[in-house]
């Protein structure tokens, strides 16, 4: 089933005024309100120790905030912590399984664990759609460590979670694999489950993610559609090679931002994505006039890296 309306809007998390300080009396999240929405794929960037794993654990009720409150698909975590956790499935950043059991009785004893009744159907569709079916019967142990990942998203959504939380899913994994990950994650979102991953590859919020989150020193620091994030902040570079070199930038073209590069055989103009596009013009229009001729020309745009480290790189 495919979200009925794209993009999603309707809340399916809602967490607010979470704050956390952990006995040794450090402050790991600061009156934090974030609210996912149904069938989206969810984002949280943050340098190391920021506090994604710490929030992540509260709203699967495993850590217990100081404040606040979080309800997941209308229960709340706390005073209705069953009824919630069930609509969760969590994988966490180790992997941990019983080496020596089989993947089908880990997967199995997982659903009974959250008082679900045995369905072989559902577990052989899911095990499927994880490419792991012919390991069925392998111990854990026997797997590659992309297919003991899988084995993990697999337990995960042994109890038919509604929502997803992945920590770091592609951590240590080659990049054919993450590819592979990446696509699982995406006919995951198709059968109507909300994804919300943690990631250091920022490639990777790039290219899953419909929202990002930026959490810096316990605080969400920015929630943002990443489409809109990449317009607003991302720039943009046009470099021209040049027919004939420049020793400095015209006078006549001082009102745009221009700096001269290799040897003088390259104009590089930055601008914000969000630039007038009628800016653009008028500077070829400009350089025209100045008799200034190119041969080529390039575009570039900045990655949500660079935006990333723009943000939080800002905050000593
Ligand atoms: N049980 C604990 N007791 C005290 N401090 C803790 C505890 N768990 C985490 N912290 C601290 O809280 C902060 C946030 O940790 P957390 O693991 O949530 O960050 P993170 O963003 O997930 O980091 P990483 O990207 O490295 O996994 C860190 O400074 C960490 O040292």
């Amino acid at each position: 089933m495919k979200a009925d309306h794209f993009p999603p809007t309707e809340a399916i998390v809602t967490v607010a005024g979470v704050s956390k300080t952990y006995a040794s009396g450090f402050q790991a999240l600061k009156n934090i309100d974030l609210t996912l929405r149904r069938g989206e794929i969810f984002a949280l960037l943050g340098p190391n120790g920021a506090g994604k794993t710490t929030l992540i654990g509260i709203i699967c009720g495993i850590v217990n905030p100081s404040s606040g409150t979080i309800t997941a698909d209308g229960h709340n975590i706390i005073s209705d912590f069953r009824a919630a956790r069930t609509k969760i499935g969590l994988v966490p950043q180790e992997l941990a399984t019983d080496a020596f059991e089989s993947v089908w009785a880990t997967v199995s004893f997982s659903r009974g664990l959250f008082g679900k009744p045995p369905n072989p159907a559902f577990l052989e569709k899911l095990l499927r759609g994880l490419s792991l079916w012919d390991k069925k019967d392998s111990k854990i142990v026997t797997l590659s460590g992309g297919m003991k990942r899988r084995v993990m998203i697999a337990k995960a959504l042994s109890h038919e979670p509604r929502i997803l939380f992945l920590d770091e899913p592609t951590a240590g994994v080659d990049v054919e694999l993450r590819r592979d990950m990446w696509e699982m994650v995406r006919s995951l979102r198709e059968s109507g489950v909300t994804i919300i991953l943690t990631t250091h590859y920022i490639e990777e919020a790039e290219e899953m993610a419909d929202r990002i989150g930026v959490i810096s020193r316990g605080e969400i620091i920015l929630v943002e559609d990443k489409a809109e994030l990449m317009r607003k902040l991302g720039k943009k570079q046009l470099t021209l090679s040049l027919r004939a070199p420049l020793t400095a930038v015209p006078a006549a073209l001082s009102a745009f931002q221009l700096e001269i590069a290799d040897a003088g055989n390259q104009l590089v103009y930055t601008f914000d994505a969000k630039d007038d596009p009628e800016r653009l013009s008028r500077l070829l229009h400009d350089l025209g006039e100045s008799g200034i001729a190119f041969k080529d020309l390039q575009t570039s745009q900045s990655s949500l890296e660079d935006i990333f480290v723009s943000l939080v790189g800002a905050r000593p």
